[in-house]
């Protein structure tokens, strides 16, 4: 019968389909599994399916919007294809709005744009606010209509439902703000082009004119305040006063003024206040407390307009009996005309900016529309302050807690005195096999032997300060946690199984390359916490957010490069800058490569190489995929031991694995039957598979490229077998008991 290993397994499956499906869907494949699966199939088909945004796609795009920029219908057509090259699918349809009502907007292959009449939209309101619009705009679908995974909406600055745009995919979080700032964009520049359009067409009377100069003129203010809102987003103040001294000057108001909501104490407090004409415009910012105008959110004109949501234009403030006039008699200013709007935020109002006392009358209506966009805009601005205020604030507090990690995590000086005071100087034979027992070295001898190690392979080719070398190992060593498997003791065991794989094949690598192997091997695990990358991503741990790939394994690597860059660590500062990159380069390759994940791959394509006779150490790629397999065989070194040892390591990896499974059980999941302890009588034959499955096809490549290797496989057959009889013991005594 034919041996049972990976490529037999998958050939079978492939030619069983039914099989397959039975253990997918089976109960040793778990929901999230299941469903974890299908995200990333779906991502990478989408993935595949993406078409970047090259100069080519860009040019016909910014070409085809500019020929038809009167074209409304394909000015949205264009925003689609946009949107759905962002989402990375053409899973998307275009429902067009207009006043006869909706229509689906598809391309013929003509390259024609055809309108159908899309009877799905349940609103007769055509043109809805911007507040009532997230509520009612429900789409009722026809029921042979596949419901869309996610609907953008395009609204325009008059905040009117011109279109929307159905995803049939799942859209991601990111992927939706983007949407929702192109779609905004688009739209507002689509309003102006009309506008103008509009202007143009009519009589040309000198009112157009000066109309059609007044729209482009706002149309240009408008890019310009967003380019200076991305570009600018270190000082959004000036932002913000740019924008304030605008519209200002737009509607012709002698004080311009930015109210904030404070909701807990139901204030609201003049973030800018009084940006004045002519040479006042910097005004004050008012975030020196003492000097802050702030009042309750009932009171006045702003309070009014804040809590209700609603704009007002009023021509004589002291006729209103809403207007508060504290303020007047606190500056002795006299108020008359004021236009106050909201701004929203995800449909909350979060402030009003306020014109008071138009120069020549009272605010017009057209002064409204302008300033209503111009809410839009400095809601835009303040969301862009409020988020990088946010983010500047997270990045000094994690800018202290690494301070204060790095202080705490870094060896102490009596640590290193105390190692530095015995000297190993003698060859110690012992340690050149792979049988060498760690185990029983002491929490001293571990780190004296590790500089041993360090010293014997690289005294010769490498120019290091001991003194760095005895802190780079004691503080890989305090930064290896004491949970029961992934600790220290495991990763020194790595680097010692690697050590004696480099000293058997000494001409195997360059002295760099060595190098890297072995300080990748000791600070593979760094600050484990004896949880696997599947734990990790179903418990949403902010290292799973941070890394999408070999979780773990990234945090590994940026453990090491962190401990190497602290004062006195740097064992590698003799190196070139050249020779650094290249080091630290192939350190983040062999860690990467202990992500057992990645095994079966490196396996399977070292495998074919060495089968068909094309292994050449000397080429790049089989130099990197050795490296990557021969870390996967450093690091399984358990396996390969003298079977005491092997015992004692299973006892305590298990025990981790069970900690894992009591976790996952507690928050409700059902651990997988190797991380159950109520399913520890599978053990001995769990090590069975695990032996065959993965560590034998490993030792036997490893024997294949390195001759000298080849007692890994023996012993690693010879512990498997060991774990057969065990598991036929467990199977006799299992049945004699159900008898
Ligand atoms: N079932 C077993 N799993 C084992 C054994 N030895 C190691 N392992 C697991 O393999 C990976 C190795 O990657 P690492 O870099 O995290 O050490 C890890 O998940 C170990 O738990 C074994 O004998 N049996």
């Amino acid at each position: 019968m034919q041996g049972l290993n990976e490529d037999v397994v998958c050939e079978f499956l492939a030619a069983h389909p039914d099989v397959l499906e039975r253990i997918v869907t089976g109960p040793t494949v778990t929901r999230e599994t299941f469903q974890r699966w299908s995200l990333r199939r779906a991502s990478l088909t989408r993935k595949h399916s993406r078409k970047d945004f090259g100069d080519a796609t860009l040019e016909s795009r910014r070409r085809a919007i500019l020929d038809h920029a009167d074209n409304r219908v394909r000015i949205l057509y264009e925003l689609s294809q946009f949107c759905a090259q962002l989402v990375g699918t053409e899973a998307v349809e275009l429902v067009i709005q207009n006043n006869e009502g909706a229509f689906t907007c598809k391309k013929t292959s003509e390259g024609e744009l055809k309108l159908r009449k899309a009877s799905f939209f349940s609103n007769n309101a055509l043109w809805l606010t911007c507040l009532e619009l997230s509520s009612t705009l429900v789409l009722k679908l026809k029921k042979h209509r596949k419901p869309a995974s996610y609907v953008q909406s395009i609204i325009n600055c008059a905040h009117q439902t011109i279109g929307e745009l159905h995803f049939f995919v799942p859209v991601p979080e990111t992927e939706k703000r983007w949407l929702n700032t192109l779609c905004m964009w688009a739209s507002s520049v689509n309003y102006f082009a009309e506008l103008s359009t509009h202007a143009l067409a009519s009589n040309g009377t000198e009112e157009t004119h000066d109309n059609v100069a007044r729209q482009r003129k706002l149309a240009n203010f408008l890019l310009d305040v967003a380019k200076s809102i991305f570009h600018d987003i270190v000082s959004m103040d000036s932002v913000i006063i740019k924008v304030m001294n605008f519209a200002q000057k737009l509607v012709d108001a002698d004080r311009a003024s930015l109210f904030l909501v404070d909701a807990k104490s139901k204030e609201i407090y003049a973030r800018i206040f009084d940006v004045g004409t002519g040479e006042e415009e910097h005004s004050r910012l008012s975030d020196t407390p003492q000097k802050e105008i702030r009042f309750d959110i009932s009171k006045g004109i702003a309070g009014y307009v804040a809590s209700t949501g609603e704009g007002l234009n009023i021509e004589e403030a002291y006729e209103d009996e809403r207007f508060n006039a504290e303020v007047d008699s606190k500056t002795g200013y006299v108020t008359k005309t004021i236009l106050c709007m909201p701004i929203f935020i995800r449909g909350a109002v979060i402030g009003v900016v306020q014109m008071v006392n138009k120069h020549t009358g009272v605010f017009t209506k057209q002064d409204e529309d302008s300033f209503e966009i111009f809410a839009v805009y400095c809601g835009l601005a303040l969301h862009h302050a409020k988020l990088y205020d946010k983010i500047r604030r997270s990045e000094q507090k994690y800018r202290v807690a690494l301070e204060v990690l790095a202080y705490h995590s870094v060896c102490n000086k009596d640590e290193v005195n105390k190692l530095k005071k015995i000297q190993i100087n003698e060859r110690v034979m012992e340690l050149e096999t792979f049988d060498f027992n760690g185990m029983r070295l002491s929490e001293l001898e571990k780190p004296l032997y590790a500089v041993y190690m360090f010293r014997t392979l690289f005294s010769e080719t490498l120019r290091f300060d001991v003194d760095d070398l005895t802190r780079f190992v004691l503080t890989v060593r305090k930064n290896y946690r004491r949970v029961a498997y992934h600790n220290w003791a495991h990763g020194w065991s790595v680097a010692h199984a690697m050590f004696v794989l480099l000293m058997k094949n000494k001409s195997l690598f360059t002295p760099n390359e060595a190098l890297a192997l072995f300080v990748s091997c000791l600070c593979h695990d760094l600050d484990h916490r004896g949880k696997n990358n599947a734990y990790m991503k179903t418990m949403s741990t902010p290292l799973a957010a941070i890394y999408t790939t070999s979780v773990m394994e990234h945090h590994h690597f940026n453990q090491t490069v962190t401990i190497l860059q602290q004062d006195g660590h740097n064992i590698l500062k003799s190196l070139t800058s050249d020779e650094y990159k290249q080091t630290l380069g192939l350190i983040k390759h062999c860690i990467l490569a202990t992500d057992l994940a990645l095994f079966f791959a490196n396996k399977a394509r070292l495998n074919k190489i060495v089968d068909a006779g094309d292994f050449d150490i000397t080429s790049p790629d089989h130099r990197s995929l050795t490296q990557a397999v021969l870390m996967t065989g450093c690091d399984l070194i358990a396996s390969a031991k003298p079977w005491s040892i092997q015992t004692e390591t299973v006892k305590v990896i298990f025990e981790e694995f069970y900690d894992q499974g009591d976790a996952e059980r507690l928050s409700g999941k059902q651990p997988m039957a190797m991380m159950d302890r109520q399913q520890a009588h599978q053990l001995p034959q769990m090590q069975v598979g695990f032996m065959r499955g993965i560590c034998l096809p490993c030792y036997e490549l490893i024997g294949k490229v390195l001759p000298r290797a080849i007692s890994l496989r023996d012993r690693c057959e010879y512990n498997a077998t060991k774990w057969e009889e065990l598991a036929t013991e467990q199977k006799k005594s299992e049945e004699k008991l159900s008898t």
